[in-house]
């Protein structure tokens, strides 16, 4: 047994946030709320309507490999950024720790996308879940869809966690970043794969990783290729191999104009100047 990574790090310090999460509200409480959460959409669907590549943009204003990138940014006013660039989807970072994300940056950009109506990015929680109660927080806050990382679970707690998502009408996107972790997700039963270039454990990044796990990917199922992108021959890259959406964080966080970003990751023109987004 090695000394701990990053990644364990983070999921011990997960399950001390949930228990203190539960102490102060049950998830009976959570519950109860469900009934007038925002309601929920079909991610997959969402990333599909805008084949051939559907742009998960991510709101991330720190990380532990880079520390602070936009540590003041505000979460609503990124998501509608990202929006006006044409992204699917908005992944939203909730880990309060390492990242500087919440629970309260999601709700907002939910109400400030929904604002948008029905062609509206859908949402992603994108954070390290272990627990039903994340599930239950997700989708009060407003998510269509969670992040489950192969590498932080054992078989039963990915199934238990891929069906709970499902019986709060969620989708997960299953995270790998291995040939087992892909066996694993495929075993699942995953729709929606995402192959993370950064290893977890130690934050290197290797584009080369989708190349190399993309074909192995189960049938059928969405491919996303996350982590590393920054230029649309990053995305030409990966469309190649089969990834119908990449998730973008760094390189749209920097970004000066993030909608153009967005668009010039999509391979669209620039939206002409005082042209509606
Ligand atoms: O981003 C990190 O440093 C990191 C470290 C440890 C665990 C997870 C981490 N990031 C989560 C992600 O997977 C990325 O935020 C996401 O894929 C976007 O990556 P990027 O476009 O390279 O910011």
């Amino acid at each position: 047994m090695g000394s701990p990574t990053i990644l364990d790090t983070i999921v011990a310090r997960r399950r001390e946030d949930v228990a203190a999460a539960k102490a102060a509200v049950p998830a009976a409480a959570l519950e109860a709320q469900l009934a007038d959460a925002p309601p929920v959409i079909d991610f997959a669907a969402r990333l599909r309507r805008d084949a051939p590549l559907a742009v998960i943009a991510e709101v991330k204003r720190a990380s532990p490999s880079k520390g602070d990138i936009a540590p003041g940014l505000d979460a609503a006013e990124q998501a509608l950024r990202y929006a006006r660039g044409g992204a699917s989807a908005v992944s939203i970072l909730t880990e309060p720790t390492w990242f500087k994300g919440t629970l309260a940056d999601m709700a907002a950009a939910r109400a400030a996308v929904d604002a948008l109506g029905p062609a509206r990015p859908a949402i992603l929680r994108k954070d390290f879940i272990i627990d039903e109660y994340q599930l239950l927080e997700a989708r009060v806050h407003g998510a269509d869809a969670v992040l489950l990382i192969v590498a932080a679970l054992d078989d039963a707690a990915l199934r238990r966690l891929h069906d709970g998502a499902r019986a709060l009408g969620m989708q997960a996107l299953v995270e790998v970043n291995s040939a087992d972790e892909m066996a694993r997700a495929a075993e699942l039963g995953a729709g929606l794969v995402g192959i993370n270039n950064r290893d977890l454990r130690s934050f290197r990044v290797d584009l080369a990783t989708t190349d190399r796990l993309a074909s192995l990917a189960p049938p059928g199922a969405l491919l996303a290729a996350l982590s590393g992108i920054s230029t649309r021959a990053d995305v030409e890259r990966f469309t190649a191999v089969g990834a119908a959406a990449v998730l973008v964080g760094e390189a749209l966080m920097v970004a000066p104009d993030p909608a153009a970003k967005v668009r010039e990751l999509r391979g669209v023109p620039a939206a002409a100047p005082g042209s509606a987004p």
